[in-house]
């Protein structure tokens, strides 16, 4: 299956769940994680979702799923142990062209949630087309190890130096060059090892040599 990828802004976004067991759980936390607005619908909740319900961090409506409360959402997930009722909400969400998540394969849905790992605004995702969820979740577990928080700090630095980049290399042509070389193995070993002021005093001294040699 040939899938795009795609980043979802999804801040302040109404977002449904229908069904509150254990995959529920896991979608609403990638949901909230999002800092979207969570609406759960299922009869019974799995403990950690009746502590975000209790907390107000999700709104709760303790019911079976109906035709009509796919209404006013911007993207639903499907994900009830009943692959027929996961199909007559898919079902319904297509409908009002509400972008649908279905945890089986009981109704064609629009997307698939890859297995993620956040580093700051470093976002690492795996995919698998559907045929092995386990594979992603191991490859998930490969990237954690690999790609520590230090990634996400730096991109903070880049994101500052970039600024100031434009004003020592005004063209963009300029810019690109200077960030295909200076993205070196050498700055992206000592963000590695934790050292983020050598990382960026290396940055620095790219732009420095950069300059010198244009
Ligand atoms: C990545 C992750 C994200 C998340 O859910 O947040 C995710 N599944 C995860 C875990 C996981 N899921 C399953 C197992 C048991 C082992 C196994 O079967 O492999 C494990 C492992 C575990 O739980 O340890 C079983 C399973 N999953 C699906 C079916 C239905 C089917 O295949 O028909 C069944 C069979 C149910 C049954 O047998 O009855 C379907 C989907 N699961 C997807 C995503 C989408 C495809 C993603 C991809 O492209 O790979 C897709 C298509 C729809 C969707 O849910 O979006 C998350 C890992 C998060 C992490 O740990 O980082
Ligand atoms: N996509 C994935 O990652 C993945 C992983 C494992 C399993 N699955 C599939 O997901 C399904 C759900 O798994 P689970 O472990 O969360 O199950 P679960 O038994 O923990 O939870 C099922 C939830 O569905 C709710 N529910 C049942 N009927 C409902 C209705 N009519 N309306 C609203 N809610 C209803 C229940 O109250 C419960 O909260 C499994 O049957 C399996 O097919 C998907």
């Amino acid at each position: 299956m040939s899938l795009y990828p795609i980043n979802l802004d999804l801040k302040r976004k109404k977002c449904v769940v229908i069904g509150g067991g254990k995959v529920a759980m896991r979608k609403v936390k990638t949901l909230l994680k999002a800092q979207a607005q969570v609406t759960v619908i299922a009869p019974s909740l799995a403990a950690s979702l009746v502590e975000l319900a209790q907390a107000e961090v999700i709104v709760y409506k303790q019911k079976e799923y109906k035709s009509g409360d796919m209404t006013g959402f911007f993207l639903a997930i499907c994900a009830t142990d009943s692959s027929f009722v996961n199909a007559e909400a898919a079902k319904e969400a297509k409908l009002k062209h509400i972008l649908v998540n279905v945890v089986d394969h009981s109704f064609p849905g629009d997307f698939t949630v890859p297995a993620q790992v956040s580093r700051g605004d470093l976002l690492l995702t795996v995919s698998t087309g559907g045929k092995s969820p386990a594979l992603a979740r191991q490859l998930r577990i490969e990237l954690e190890k690999e790609y520590g928080d230090t990634y996400g700090i730096l991109l903070d630095i880049i994101e500052k130096v970039r600024l100031e980049l434009k004003m020592v290399l005004p063209k963009s042509k300029e810019r690109e060059q200077f960030w295909q070389q200076a993205m070196n193995t050498k700055i992206l070993a000592f963000v590695k090892q934790g050292k983020l002021e050598e990382a960026e005093a290396e940055v620095r001294n790219a732009i420095d040599s950069f300059r010198s040699k244009s």
